[in-house]
């Protein structure tokens, strides 16, 4: 287990946002943390990164305390991509992801920097943009310009707060799909804050649903993700269904209606033939 946190108390100012978080994080795969808008997930995502500090409880990585690591040694063990991110606009894409080297090099790059810059780029499907400022991309774009300067910094844990939030369906799967697997190839502990509880169960073999600064369930999401606990949590009635073993699907009871009540036009009229 890489990744821990113990007790996890957070304030701003006099308002304590996280109220005791207890949670591991595992080597090589996804823990998704869930839960409502203001519930607390991009402040634990934010104190793993060491933006936001603790009132009290540790997070420690391989039994290490990451709060009193070196600046530049915490940079080379943990990678963070923000929710929302200032981009420095004279920069290209290119050298965007060669700042996730920045923990790793000297004086300045070397072949070996460069290399695992190209193969990121090219993991993230931005070969054609790397000449490109970042200034003229789109939101998606710099999206995944962000993840593949974290997966550029070769972390041993990856904290992502809504990483595929501007992207496009087929971005959403394949960025999700690279981070799983780099998280199994190299044994990642990876935390991602995620709205869609459909794509967690997909993609994270562990998650934690936050309530109102605490975890109210975690584990796997076929065990965290029970109707009347999501209901409540999200005040909206949920059905959970479990379309085959170990999977889970998850959708808001009005749809589920609405879907029924539906009649469903037959998408293909059989030709007509005439003799
Ligand atoms: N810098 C800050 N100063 C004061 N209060 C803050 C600050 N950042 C967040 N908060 C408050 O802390 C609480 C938790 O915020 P946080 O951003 O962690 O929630 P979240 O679960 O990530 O929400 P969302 O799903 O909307 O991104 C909210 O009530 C928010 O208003």
């Amino acid at each position: 287990m890489s990744l821990q946190i113990r007790d996890l108390h957070v304030s701003y100012g006099t308002r304590p946002v996280l109220l005791g978080v207890d949670l591991d994080v595992p080597d090589g795969e996804l823990t998704a943390v869930l839960g409502p808008n203001g519930s607390g997930k991009s402040t634990l995502a934010k104190v793993v990164a060491r933006i936001a500090r603790p009132a009290s409880g540790s997070v420690t990585v391989d039994g290490r305390d990451l709060h009193s690591l070196p600046r530049r040694e915490h940079a080379s063990v943990v990678a963070y991509v923000p929710q929302v991110s200032a981009t420095p606009f004279d920069l290209t894409v290119r050298d965007m992801v060669m700042l996730g080297r920045t923990p790793h090099i000297g004086m300045r790059p070397r072949a070996q920097d460069h290399e695992i810059v190209d193969r990121e780029l090219g993991r993230l499907r931005l070969g054609e943009l790397a000449t490109r400022p970042m200034a003229e991309l789109s939101g998606g774009q710099a999206q995944r310009v962000l993840v593949a300067r974290a997966l550029a910094q070769e972390p041993r844990v990856l904290i992502l707060d809504e990483p595929t939030s501007a992207l496009d369906l087929r971005y959403q799967v394949e960025t999700l799909e690279v981070v799983r697997e780099v998280a199994i190839d190299r044994s990642v502990a990876v935390l991602v804050v995620i709205h869609d509880l459909n794509h967690a169960a997909w993609f994270c073999g562990h998650s934690a649903l936050l309530h109102e600064g605490r975890v109210l369930r975690s584990g796997h999401p076929t065990e965290t993700f029970d109707a009347a606990t999501l209901s409540q949590v999200y005040g909206l009635e949920i059905d959970v269904t479990h379309p085959a073993p170990g999977m889970v699907e998850v959708r808001p009871r009005s749809m589920s209606a609405s879907a029924a009540r539906r009649t469903v036009a037959p998408v293909l009229e059989p030709a007509s033939t005439s003799v």
